[in-house]
């Protein structure tokens, strides 16, 4: 089953998605999600340039053969450019093999380890009053997990809270980097205080995540994990930049709220150290980032041994073609923990067709053959690519911070 073509689409229904589409001497095609977001052309540059013709030809059964192929053959492994490339290829080999056996994804995987798939929400509010409303609409929408932020006194604007009511946040808000300002010690003190008042509320069996953003040092991130450990968080997210695996080690050794990492890291060699210590109780290195479903897949078995569960990123930057590959990889995964979900709009979601559902807070998987998600390439060519970037976050006294 030679591979004949591959095209690399660029889009933006509202924002940017970079998608690889293989198609094989059958006509069966396959396709995979390339987005880095904020870095979207050089991925898109990195596929057109380096891969593709290397592809075209190429037996697309043979997907541990390709990944090898190159990850080995780039020489310069690893990094999120030459991960998320091999990511997309990865995800549409799969497809493209999946559809072939006329299988829904899960089924090649290993079958069904569970019903549905747990996923958590956003929640955001300027204060902690216009949180708790989101809190209720989401309970009301079915969620069993909430991921809760919320605006800081004396802070003007923090990343990961929508900027109006009811609205969600965009992780790519301006054409350059928006600059935020930030204040640890102001957010220290008013954590503590937004989890309490979620938990008053709304009682002890809702499902609490939050996530810091790689702000804090690790001896702050072990004094936020104690703080909130009466409110039994179901995960602290980024709590400390993670390049510097051992640093998890202080935070573990002084609370038991579970921590969760991994959205910025690409293989297995960046979280092995953690996992290996169980200084982290979730991994959360998506499908797309992490090298596709062959990687993921390593790094998943990996955590099984140490009780690290998977907990896959989900923002609105990875496209349907990752969030639908995911929910496969999810429902056999059998160290599954929860999935991410920021609710792509309508745009995007006519632009990619799919056939995953949400129900009562749950995903529940597709039954079409491959991971079940398509691109509608005429739609996708009216909306083409408009640069936008993340934002940066500096200090009061304007030093360059984390974010
Ligand atoms: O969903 C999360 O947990 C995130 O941290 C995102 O909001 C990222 O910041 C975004 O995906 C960057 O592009
Ligand atoms: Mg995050």
């Amino acid at each position: 089953m030679k591979i004949i073509d591959a095209r690399v689409i660029v889009t933006s229904p509202g924002r940017n998605f970079v998608t690889l589409k293989l198609i094989t001497e059958s006509g069966t095609y396959g396709i995979g999600d390339a987005t880095l977001n904020g870095r979207e052309m050089a991925v898109a540059a990195y596929l057109e340039e380096h891969v593709v013709p290397a592809l075209i030809g190429r037996d697309a059964s043979r997907i541990e053969d390709t990944w090898q192929y190159l990850y080995r053959g780039a020489y310069w492994r690893r990094g999120p450019v030459t991960m998320s490339a091999i990511g997309a290829v990865d995800m549409a080999l799969w497809d493209i093999k999946a559809k072939a056996a006329n299988m829904p994804l899960y089924q090649l995987l290993g079958g069904k380890s569970r019903e549905r798939v747990m996923t958590y929400a956003h929640c955001t509010g300027k204060d902690i009053d216009s949180c708790l409303e989101e809190v209720a609409r989401h309970v009301e929408l079915g969620y069993k997990a909430v991921r809760v932020q919320a605006g800081v006194p004396g802070i003007e604007t923090i990343y990961g809270v929508a900027k109006r009511e009811g609205e969600r946040y965009e992780p790519a808000d301006a054409e350059l980097p928006a600059e935020h300002v930030w204040s640890t010690e102001k957010y220290l003190n008013h954590v503590p205080q937004l989890f309490a008042a979620v938990r008053e509320r709304f009682g002890h069996e809702l499902h609490l995540l939050h996530d810091v953003h790689h702000r804090l040092t690790p001896i702050e991130a072990a004094r936020l994990g104690k703080a909130v450990e009466p409110y039994h968080l179901f995960w602290l997210e980024d709590c400390v930049p993670a390049e510097n695996q051992e640093s998890l080690r202080l935070i573990r050794e002084h609370t038991t709220t579970p921590l969760a990492i991994g959205e910025v890291f690409n293989s297995i060699h960046d979280c092995r150290e953690m996992i290996q210590n169980q200084w982290i109780d979730y991994i959360r290195t998506p499908l797309t980032h992490g090298g596709g479903i062959t990687h993921v897949r390593r790094i998943a078995d990996l955590a099984s041994l140490y009780h690290v569960r998977t907990g896959f990123h989900g923002p609105t930057d990875l496209s349907p073609v990752c969030l639908g590959a995911a929910i496969h990889f999810d429902t056999w995964v059998p160290n599954f923990g929860i999935q991410e979900h920021m609710p792509h709009d309508e745009l995007t979601d006519s632009v990619f067709p799919h056939d995953y559902r949400f129900e009562d807070g749950h995903f529940l998987v597709g039954e079409t053959p491959g991971h079940g998600v398509d691109i509608d390439e005429e739609a996708a060519a009216r909306h083409p690519f408009k640069r936008a970037s993340l934002p940066v976050n500096r200090l009061e006294d304007g030093t360059l911070w984390h974010w």
